[in-house]
């Protein structure tokens, strides 16, 4: 896609993690039978870094089967990763058809996700699925629905939104930080995540209504980390949508290019009592120049707590293991940082980027080791109160909630109002 330098990002963050962030011994796969086989839906960008480096590290993940609209481009994508030829499929139910293919990672456009998470589910996948995972919440309570129709016992299959930063132990310790109260009660939060302006081609996906493009969508981020620092993992939600403003695409004003809104939590206050903490997020996909006209790098994303006794920040949740601090300023004393690991390019031990984290979760998940799965994972439910979050959010800024491909054949079946449940 020429002039879109979100590309060159992408291929950037995968050649990085290539070569600092991938084992220099890979171990040998583990025996047929004994691996779980995945099968890419897409030959999307983001495939390298969030599952072909991170499957480097761990034996028991293979990637076997991949699927592209067009089959030439499916076996070219074959041959580049060594996938074999017969696995390499023209069309995406091909490869749902394949019985060797165990789990499938959706890295496909927002507003096809929930369609084909929901098809990969009934045909007995388990689901990795880009964020995020739906284009509204009627798709997202439809695949509720779909996982709890489904025989309840071990052989589930499991579905998870890729929410990876969720995995990353910065990530882990700076939730922690803020509910041991150490600081304080937590007051307020602020989050902002940007692209700089001009990144974008016109016809990347971001821009696309019907493909769940807007910055809230691509960006969502902003909103997940502000309901899990305040209220932890689960299925919270703010209580009130304060205010939502948004900037629109000119040539298409259902798209939002940066979304700012504000709302308010209730919160237990430790004492018995409730309380309230204001957040503000900011998702931008056009960040402006700097005065007007010098172009910016791409901004690290940045969560701010302000808690009774401290404001603390935690930059670069997005992508910890390349670089992150989490600074704490207290209302009296000295600043002081500190880091969960030192990123160190020499060092080609075992360190995982939040895909591998997100990978390491998501086979304990399936190989059902309940012990050793992240208290946070992130369940159907908190996928539910996620796209909740957004669609109030669009309501709120007087826009159209995104409609994806299986919300279109929810109102051609004329069940909306069940979905809706
Ligand atoms: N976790 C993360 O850090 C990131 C997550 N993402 C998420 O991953 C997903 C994909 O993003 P990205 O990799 O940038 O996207 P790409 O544009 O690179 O890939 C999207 C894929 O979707 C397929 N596709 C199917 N239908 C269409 C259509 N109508 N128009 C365009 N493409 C179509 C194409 O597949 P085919 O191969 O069949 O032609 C294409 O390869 C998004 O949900 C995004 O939010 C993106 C970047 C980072
Ligand atoms: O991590 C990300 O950063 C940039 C976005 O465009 C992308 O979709 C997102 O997942």
């Amino acid at each position: 896609m020429p002039g879109d330098t979100n590309e060159l990002v992408y291929r950037i963050l995968a050649l990085i993690t290539r070569y600092f962030f991938t084992p220099s011994t890979v171990k040998p796969k583990l025996p047929p039978g004994q691996t779980i086989r995945f099968g890419l839906i897409s030959a999307a960008l983001i495939n390298p870094p969030a599952m072909h480096y991170p499957s480097l590290y761990f034996p028991e993940v293979e990637i076997i089967a991949v699927a592209a609209r067009d089959k030439s481009k499916a076996v070219e994508y074959a041959k580049r990763w060594g996938i074999k030829e017969e696995k390499a499929y023209g069309g995406y139910q091909a490869l749902l058809d394949d019985g060797d293919v165990d789990a499938v990672f959706i890295g496909l456009p927002n507003g096809l996700h929930a369609e084909w998470a929901i098809k990969a589910l009934q045909a007995g996948k388990h689901v990795l699925c880009e964020k995020p995972a739906t284009s509204n919440a009627i798709e997202a309570r439809e695949i509720r629905r779909i996982l709890h129709s489904l025989p309840q016992n071990p052989s589930q299959p499991v579905f998870l939104e890729a929410f990876h930063y969720r995995f990353h132990p910065a990530t882990v310790y700076f939730r922690n930080l803020l509910s041991s109260g150490t600081y304080g009660k937590l007051l307020n939060t602020y989050v902002s995540m940007s692209i700089p302006a001009g990144s974008l081609d016109p016809k990347n996906i971001r821009y696309s209504f019907e493909l769940g493009g807007g910055a809230l969508m691509d960006l969502t981020y902003v909103v997940s980390i502000t309901r899990y620092m305040v209220l932890g993992a689960g299925a919270g939600k703010p209580k009130e949508i304060v205010s939502a403003n948004a900037k629109k695409l000119p040539s298409d004003e259902r798209i939002d290019t940066r979304m700012e809104a504000e709302m308010i939590f209730d919160v237990d206050d430790g004492q018995g009592g409730m309380g309230e903490v204001r957040s503000k997020i900011v998702a931008d996909l056009e960040r402006d120049r700097l005065f007007g006209f010098i172009p910016r790098i791409w901004e690290q994303a940045l969560f701010i707590a302000e808690c009774e006794k401290a404001t603390v920040t935690y930059n670069n949740f997005i992508a910890p293991y390349m670089s992150h601090s989490i600074v704490i300023k207290p209302k009296e004393g000295k600043c002081r940082t500190e880091k969960v690991y030192t990123f160190d390019p020499t060092n080609k031990s075992p360190l995982l980027t939040n895909y591998g984290h997100q990978l390491d979760a998501f086979i304990k998940k399936v190989q059902g080791r309940e012990e050793d799965i992240p208290a946070d994972w992130i369940p159907i439910e908190d996928t539910v109160a996620q796209m909740e979050v957004i669609d109030a959010i669009y309501e709120k800024a007087g826009m159209e909630v995104r409609t994806g491909s299986l919300y279109q054949e929810i109102l051609r079946r004329g069940d909306a109002a069940d979905a809706s449940k």
